[in-house]
């Protein structure tokens, strides 16, 4: 069991200040791991075209596999098969092979359904909002966006949000009053009764029409735990399809409509990464049709807030022809102690 009291032994607090606690090292490690796992059983669904997670619909449609796999684990689930993890990894090498993607399956399905997996994952997720790590990242939003409409650069009527990833309906966001509807999602936290939509934003349904498009999207602290660089560009690159879209037509003086991205991430993802920098995340948010107005860097946490672009393309390199430069991982710093974050679109 990972839940601990709130004292390291140092004596430093960690941790909400009331209920369970993870130490802080291992709180990002599982939100990793749940993600790796749920995405890897996604994608063995996928190819052998299954459609339930659970152990008990696997193990009936794969018996012998499937078996193989959760037995394999033993009692002890902190004890890692190198030969699996290696596989999981590798998956695409072994999509013909079915019954190793049935062991696959059953080695990670025994992992997610162990007592305590999701809540776990849920109580390391929330310690990413724990005011002792920066609380919630909404208030420099809200502080943002009261400035723009303050100045006159954006109108405040009924403008609606989306925040991918919510853990909270009693954030800034939700609470300020900027916004006359905020719909909140998140992967695992399936508590529709709290305001909550249990949802995956990469299959939340396009809108067909614009009033069902938001003002602003937040994502925060999401991108950084999307598994894959390319599901990482595949993110950014759908959040167009949810925003409104203020900027057809020649850009005109004192027009104050306009959709945002507010964004969020782990400073070293853009500090400290040997694949991004702030000026590669800035021209590869440029290239989507975003323009950085507004950006804070704390020492854990960046903050961006883009604007969807209106700008003349006649004045621009198309920007199809932009994104090509962030199709390939670019080396573009190098030392033993960076990080490889990167995003490839
Ligand atoms: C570390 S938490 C961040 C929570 C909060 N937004 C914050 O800033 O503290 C990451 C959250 O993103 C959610 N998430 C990750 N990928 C997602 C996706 N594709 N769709 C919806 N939620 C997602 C996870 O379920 C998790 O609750």
């Amino acid at each position: 069991m990972l839940r601990r009291s709130r004292k390291s032994i140092t004596g430093k607090t960690v941790g909400p200040a009331k209920g369970p606690t993870i130490k802080p090292q291992l709180t990002r490690k599982i939100i990793r791991r749940y993600h790796f796992i749920n995405q890897r059983a996604k994608y063995i669904r996928q190819i052998l075209k299954i459609g339930d997670a659970s152990s008990s619909g696997a193990k009936g449609a794969f018996a012998a596999g499937f078996q193989e796999g959760w037995g394999l684990r033993g009692d002890d689930l902190k004890k890692f098969d190198d030969e699996m993890e290696t596989m999981l990894v590798q998956l695409n090498k072994h999509r013909d092979d079915s019954r190793l993607l049935q062991r696959c399956l059953g080695y990670i399905t025994r992992e997610m359904e162990a007592d305590g997996s999701l809540a776990n994952y849920q109580l390391a997720s929330k310690m990413g909002q724990d005011t002792r790590r920066g609380g919630d990242s909404s208030k420099i939003l809200v502080k943002w966006l009261k400035d723009l409409i303050a100045g006159g650069k954006q109108s405040a009527d009924n403008l609606t949000a989306l925040e991918i990833g919510s853990l909270s309906k009693d954030n800034q966001i939700s609470v300020s009053g900027i916004f006359k509807d905020v719909t909140r999602i998140d992967l695992n936290n399936s508590n529709d009764a709290k305001g909550i939509l249990r949802q995956d934003f990469m299959e939340r349904p396009i809108p067909e029409n614009s009033a069902d498009k938001f003002d602003l999207i937040s994502c925060s602290l999401v991108l950084n735990f999307v598994p894959t660089p390319k599901d990482r560009g595949q993110m950014c690159k759908r959040f167009a399809c949810f925003l409104k879209d203020y900027t057809s037509g020649v850009p005109t003086e004192g027009n104050n409509h306009h959709s945002y991205l507010f964004i969020v991430l782990p400073a070293p993802c853009i500090t400290n990464s040997r694949y991004m920098t702030l000026s590669h995340f800035n021209g590869l948010m440029r290239s989507l049709g975003y323009e950085n107005i507004n950006y804070h860097e704390a020492k854990k946490i960046c903050y961006f807030l883009f604007q969807r672009n209106n700008f003349n393309e006649s004045q621009e390199p198309p920007l199809l022809q932009q994104q090509r430069k962030y199709q390939r991982k670019q080396k573009l710093n190098d030392g033993a102690s960076m990080n490889n974050f990167s995003i490839q679109l």
